[in-house]
Formats: structure tokens, sequence, C-alpha cells
């Protein structure tokens, strides 16, 4: 039986791949007939060593890469068939923070106007969670950053007076702002420190937990993802060689390389 096929994931559905394959130019193949599901309100974690293909599996499930073949569901919408303006609209119930956050902001935009960008994009008001703002822009910017604890008065700095984690902090209120039908979490601790990591993920996990979040969360770190996601996708050279729930995680029957990843990562 197919791997993808293991689980019941016993809720409704947001995201669908079938059989993704991606080969760059020169005929390295990245992406080797890849399936998944993710469910309303789960964190799937994807993990694999560097050059797996975690990345390129991410930019073809976004659309940002053109797949060589597959299918790419998005509530129930095929966006592998979707002309570039409905694929536009559609894309936008995707919302990705990824792993610099320097590289996501404009260096000339206050911290107030990248915060309000995709709102402003997708003439949205006020994000349901937020409650009473009057749709008042400097309110609904401040209580963004109060929901990733940081305080209003960062609203009118520049990216370059922010930590990477503050900055980190800002992209994912960014994400949640729009309320996504799908946020894909590529390496987001990866470039801060070791002591602010877990902080941003606790954040990560809490948001999912209140405001209900999909998550596609993807990272080297076997723990990360342990401590993030409910059902577990191990990639090797392109191709899903294990998937599993957390709990079954230590289970005897796991792929020989899930079991290496545990004991390199030392989870437990
Ligand atoms: N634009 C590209 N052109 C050619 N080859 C590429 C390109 N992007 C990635 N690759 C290759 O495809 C493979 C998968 O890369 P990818 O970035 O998806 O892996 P990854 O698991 O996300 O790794 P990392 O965690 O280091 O980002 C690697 O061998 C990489 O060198």
């Amino acid at each position: 039986m197919p791997l993808q096929e293991m689980h019941d994931i016993g809720r409704p559905e947001v995201l669908r791949l079938t059989d993704v394959w991606k080969t760059y130019y020169g005929g390295h193949q990245a992406v080797k007939g890849i399936s998944l599901t993710i469910g309303q309100g789960e964190c799937l974690g994807l993990v694999g060593e560097s050059g797996s293909g975690k990345s390129t599996l991410a930019r073809c499930l976004l659309m940002l890469e053109r797949m060589d073949k597959g299918e790419i569901w998005l509530n129930n919408r095929p966006l592998h068939e979707l002309g570039t303006s409905e694929l536009r609209n559609a894309r936008r119930e995707m919302q990705v923070v990824f792993q610099n956050p320097s590289g996501s902001f404009n260096s000339k935009l206050t911290i107030k106007d990248s915060l309000l960008e995709p709102i402003r994009c997708q003439n949205k008001g006020c994000p349901s969670f937020l409650g009473d703002t009057n749709n008042i822009e400097e309110e609904i910017a401040a209580k963004l950053l109060e929901k990733v604890h940081l305080p209003a008065r960062y609203l009118n700095s520049y990216p370059s007076e922010l930590s990477g984690g503050q900055k980190q902090r800002v992209a994912i209120a960014r994400a949640i702002s729009v309320e996504p039908s799908l946020i894909v979490l590529d390496e987001p601790t990866a470039s801060l420190d070791v002591s602010i990591q877990a902080r941003v993920l606790n954040l990560l996990k809490d948001l999912q937990e209140e405001l209900g979040l999909s998550y596609l969360f993807i990272s080297h770190d076997l723990s990360a993802v342990n401590f993030m996601s409910e059902r577990l996708m191990v990639m090797q050279y392109g191709k899903m060689v294990d998937l599993c729930q957390r709990k079954e995680l230590f289970a005897p029957e796991r792929h020989p390389y899930t079991k290496q990843l545990l004991e390199l990562f030392d989870v437990k």
C-alpha cells in the first residue's frame, strides 16, 4: 500500500498532492512521485537531510516551481489546472515563512507597512481573530504584533532595527494576517540562535492551537519536527521513505533512515 494511503487523516482535507515529480535543468530529479495530504488544523512535518528535496516540494506545491507531473488540490480546487489569474487568487490561500527572515522584508518599508502588505494586496479587512479594531490599520497592525508577542512600538521601525527572531515573529504575524488555509513553514528557525528557536516553535504551536491553523512544517531537524507535528513524513533522495503518526515514531517498523535520524537528533 502506498505510504500516503496509510492514514485516514480524520478531518476535512486542506491540501492534497498526488504523484508530484520535479526534474531540474541538467536532469537532476529532486522530487520523485510524492503524494501527501494535510487536514484542517493539522501540522504535517516534513523531515530530511539537506538536498533531499524538501524545499523543491514546497515550491512545487506553492506553484512557484513548475512540476514535471503531478496534481495539487487546495480546498478541493485543482491548482495544477488553473490559469494564471485564477492561480494568483488561489495561491493567496497559502502563506509561507522562509528560513531567512531578512530576505522576507523590503528594507525600505516600516514593519507596519510590511505587516499590512498582504491585507492591503488582498483587499481584506481585519482578520476575524483580532476582534474589534474598527478596521483601523494602526490597530490591526498593533494587534497582529501582540499575537506574536511584540510591542506596538516596533510598528514604525525598519527591518534592520529588529533581531532575526523578532523579524521571524513579524513574518509569522504577516502570514496569519490573511487567515490562509495553509502556512508552509520552510525551516522557520534554522537561521536563529538556538536560544530563540524553541521560543519561535512554541509561538507557532500556540498560534496553531488557538487559531486552528494548518501547517506544512519543513525541517532537517527531527526533534523540531517531532515537537511540532501530528504526522511526520520523511524524505530521502527526493522520495518519501516514511510516514507516521508522532506516536508511531519509535515503532520497530520505521524505515532505517528514520531510525538514523532519531539517533542523530537524539529524539526521546
Ligand atoms: N534551481 C535548481 N537547479 C538545479 N538543481 C537544484 C535547484 N534547486 C535545488 N536543486 C537541487 O535539488 C536537490 C534538492 O534541493 P532542495 O533545496 O529541494 O533540498 P532540501 O531538502 O530543501 O535541502 P535544504 O534543506 O538544504 O534546502 C538538491 O540536490 C539541489 O542541489
